[in-house]
């Protein structure tokens, strides 16, 4: 059966970013449809985020305990692997979207399950259980189709059935033993998530371990990891994979061999731009090119928002792209926005270049805003760089022996903060304040009167503007 139906807005995508941005346009008196192949909540919901933030949790916690005399000598066993796998079932709500369906239809969004392809401007062609339904956008189409893994042409590797990240992260069984390669994020989580739920880990990285976060933060979660007893290859080529029935082989350039039950590829992820239509709009599939309100700068029909933009590939920054997004399609049709949006506008995703923060959730954490000193630099600021071990009164009572790093990055020309990195246990919770400093560009001079309470970690503040020479 082929049906034809006509809307204000079509969404491509019903992941965190595709549903905000649904929401955002109705919100504001447009009509919306939102189309979705798989489950509604996409991948940060089921495969990424939550439950692989689940699955260090516990780990976490029993570590915190074990860190505090006295609550130490209560804890008596191990994880429990069970209770940690069920506890994750629940966060992914056993993989059924039916609650983030109900909050769709509650939001007065229009849900289309199939997969959709671009047919023309403003035309979107959806494949579902019962045939083709023509949809015309009046405004505009978003896509908010995710990203995908990036698969590196390693020899053996094709036509071997391993794990991606989300198979990773629903696992129903810890097994004995896992190789993880890529020490990007994803990959540094997952080996330390599994060393502690029981599997001798060993991580496989082409480069540093989280390369694009300072040395010292690094090296604070590099001794986590080693504590917990993940082996690590850093800066090694992989030569080639095998499988042999039973057991991964991982080939080293230096001719080690790393032997394994499974083997888990988390090489990074590329916007998911193939198969939608694009080629035949006279669009390439690798990046779009969009401006700062996600806006194809060839097709003013058309967006594209979180992963599938390309631009910041995390669920936070994704949704505030989607807000931004939805706000200036209102406004276009409106008519009271025209053009491109100027910056740090309610029109445009100016944090995404200056203020966005992002947190590693091992154990320690590391959690970061803005930009690093390398990356500022790289931009021509004329920067400083303030950095010390965290070490206050706050943060020995939260832990004995606790052990940390911050760092501020100062544009010394306007005398504001540009980045901020914290590493230590239980930093993330101290980024929002980082974050706010350097969306709101707040001068030094009157950050000196932001007094942290005394006694909690974010005294960190005070000894960072201290050195500094306030
Ligand atoms: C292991 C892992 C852990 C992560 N942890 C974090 C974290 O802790 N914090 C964080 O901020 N970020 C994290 N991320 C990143 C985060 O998951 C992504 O940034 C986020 O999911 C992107 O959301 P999205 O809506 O853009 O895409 P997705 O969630 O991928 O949603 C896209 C949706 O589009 C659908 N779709 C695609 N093509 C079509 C089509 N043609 N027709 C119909 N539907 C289609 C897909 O089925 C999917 O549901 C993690 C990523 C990984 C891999
Ligand atoms: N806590 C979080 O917010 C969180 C957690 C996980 C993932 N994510 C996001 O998801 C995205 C994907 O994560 P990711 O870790 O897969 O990507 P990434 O780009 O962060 O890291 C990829 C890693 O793989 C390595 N690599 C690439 N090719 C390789 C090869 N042939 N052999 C060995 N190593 C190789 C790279 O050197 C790098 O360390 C990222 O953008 C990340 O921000 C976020």
């Amino acid at each position: 059966m082929s049906t034809e139906q006509s809307t204000d807005v079509v969404v491509i995508g019903a992941g965190a970013v595709g549903e905000n941005a649904a929401a955002r346009v109705v919100r504001g008196g447009l009509s919306a449809v939102l189309v979705e192949s798989e489950l509604v909540g996409g991948e940060c919901s089921y495969w990424a985020c939550m439950p692989s933030k689940a699955l260090l949790r516990s780990g976490t916690a029993l570590h915190a305990a074990r860190s505090v005399a006295g609550a130490r000598e209560a804890v008596t066993g191990a994880l429990d692997t069970q209770e940690v796998l069920a506890r994750r079932d629940s966060f992914t709500s056993h993989w059924d979207d039916s609650s983030q369906v109900d909050w769709v239809n509650a939001t007065g969004i229009t849900l289309l399950r199939g997969t959709a392809r671009l047919t023309g401007e403003r035309r979107v062609e959806v494949t579902t259980d019962d045939g083709v339904t023509t949809l015309t956008a009046r405004h505009a189409v978003v896509l908010a189709t995710g990203s995908v893994p990036s698969v590196p042409p390693i020899g053996g590797l094709e036509g071997l059935t391993y794990w991606g990240t989300r198979e990773a992260t629903s696992v129903k069984e810890i097994p004995e033993s896992l190789t993880v390669l890529g020490g990007g994020v994803a990959g540094t989580e997952l080996a330390q998530a599994y060393a502690r739920l029981g599997s001798k880990v060993t991580l496989v990285a082409r480069s540093a371990l989280l390369g694009s976060y300072p040395e010292p933060a690094v090296r604070l979660v590099q001794q986590g990891l080693e504590h917990d007893g993940v082996t690590l290859h850093l800066n090694t080529t992989t030569e080639s994979v095998a499988y042999d029935g039973g057991r991964f082989r991982v080939t080293l350039a230096s001719d080690t061999v790393v032997e394994s039950e499974k083997l888990l590829v988390a090489t990074g992820r590329r916007p998911a731009l193939a198969g939608l239509g694009l080629e035949g709009l006279g669009l390439e599939t690798r990046q779009l090119d969009t401006d700062e309100s996600g806006q194809v700068v060839t097709h003013p029909w058309l967006y594209a928002v979180g992963d599938a933009a390309g631009k910041v590939l995390l669920t936070h920054q994704g949704k505030y792209e989607a807000r931004i997004m939805g706000d200036a399609v209102i406004a276009r049709a409106n008519g009271t926005l025209n053009g491109s949006p100027p910056k740090w506008s309610a029109f445009a995703a100016t944090a995404d270049v200056y203020a966005v923060p992002q947190v590693v959730f091992t154990d320690p954490e590391i959690a970061m805003a803005g930009r690093t000193l390398e990356a500022a630099r790289k931009d021509g600021l004329n920067v400083s760089e303030t950095s010390l071990e965290l070490a206050v009164a706050g943060s020995s009572l939260h832990a004995d022996g606790y052990e940390g790093w911050a760092q501020m990055v100062v544009d010394e020309d306007r005398k504001v903060l540009v980045g901020v990195t914290f590493a230590g246990p239980d930093v993330a919770e101290l980024l929002h304040a980082a974050t706010i400093a350097i969306a709101g560009e707040v001068p030094l001079e009157r950050l000196w009167h932001a007094v942290p309470a005394y006694p909690t970690i974010s005294e960190v503040w005070l000894r960072l503007l201290e050195k500094y020479g306030l």
